[in-house]
């Protein structure tokens, strides 16, 4: 007998290292610090993720190799993309998959790059989420840093340009609340500064600490 959990799977996605954050991307730096960086960030963010009240179970869906080693030498578990997929369909490629399992109760999905997340402000967030579809806005108020379907139910996802709208108009209520590392992602250097007066997770403060300046 199975026994279905009270908390939520998360999915965070990650596109291929060589891909992924161009507009974080330092000018002239070198594409192995940039994937070190990328790395480091989704780590911290996943890690974090897995300590929240609440959470139930990480999985990252990612078609990067080295990216699928270093999750599953922390013993996180990876689902591959699908070929050319893009980031919804990657979502809706592992929600299927989660959703098949009698185990899984409600499934969601996590942005990768957080890295200042706290677990105390995911859980405070899945807590204010209640049983509804819900998402949680990023810091300008456009994207969506995580989306919560209700159980049961697929998650529907909408990322992309103007996200959070679109998560608003799918049905998602907005989650607001002062969890400012749950919003805080980094797309670019202003970002990654926030981030950093937040407190940045181990990986990623480790990282820049040891970066050439
Ligand atoms: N698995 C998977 N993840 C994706 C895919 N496309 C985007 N993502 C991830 O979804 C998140 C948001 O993606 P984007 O905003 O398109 O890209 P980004 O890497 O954050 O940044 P930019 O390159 O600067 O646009 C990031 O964590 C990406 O790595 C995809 O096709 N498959
Ligand atoms: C794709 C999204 O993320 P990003 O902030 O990386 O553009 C989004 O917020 O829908």
């Amino acid at each position: 007998m199975s026994v279905v959990t009270t908390g939520s799977h998360l999915i965070v996605p990650i596109k291929p290292l060589h891909l992924a954050k161009t507009r974080l991307r330092a000018a002239g730096a070198a594409p192995a610090a940039h994937a070190a960086l990328v790395t480091s960030v989704a780590l911290d963010t996943v890690e974090a993720a897995r300590a929240a009240r609440g959470v139930a179970g990480v999985v990252v869906v990612t078609s990067d190799a080295r990216l699928a080693g270093a999750f599953a030498a922390m013993g996180v578990e990876v689902v591959p993309d699908t070929p050319s997929a893009g980031l919804n369909e990657a979502l809706r490629h592992a929600d299927a998959l989660l959703r098949a399992r009698a185990s899984v109760r409600r499934v969601g999905a996590l942005q990768a790059d957080l890295p200042a997340l706290r677990p105390e402000d995911l859980a405070d967030a899945l807590d204010a989420a209640g049983d509804d579809r819900s998402h949680c806005p990023d810091r300008q108020a456009t994207g969506t840093t995580l989306l919560l379907a209700e159980p049961g139910r697929p998650l529907d996802p909408r990322f992309g340009i103007g996200s959070s709208a679109a998560h608003e108009r799918s049905g998602a209520k907005t989650l607001h609340g002062p969890w400012d590392s749950l919003r805080c992602d980094v797309d670019t250097t202003d970002d990654l500064r926030a981030a950093s007066q937040l407190g940045l997770g181990p990986r990623t403060r480790s990282h820049l600490a040891d970066r050439p300046r």
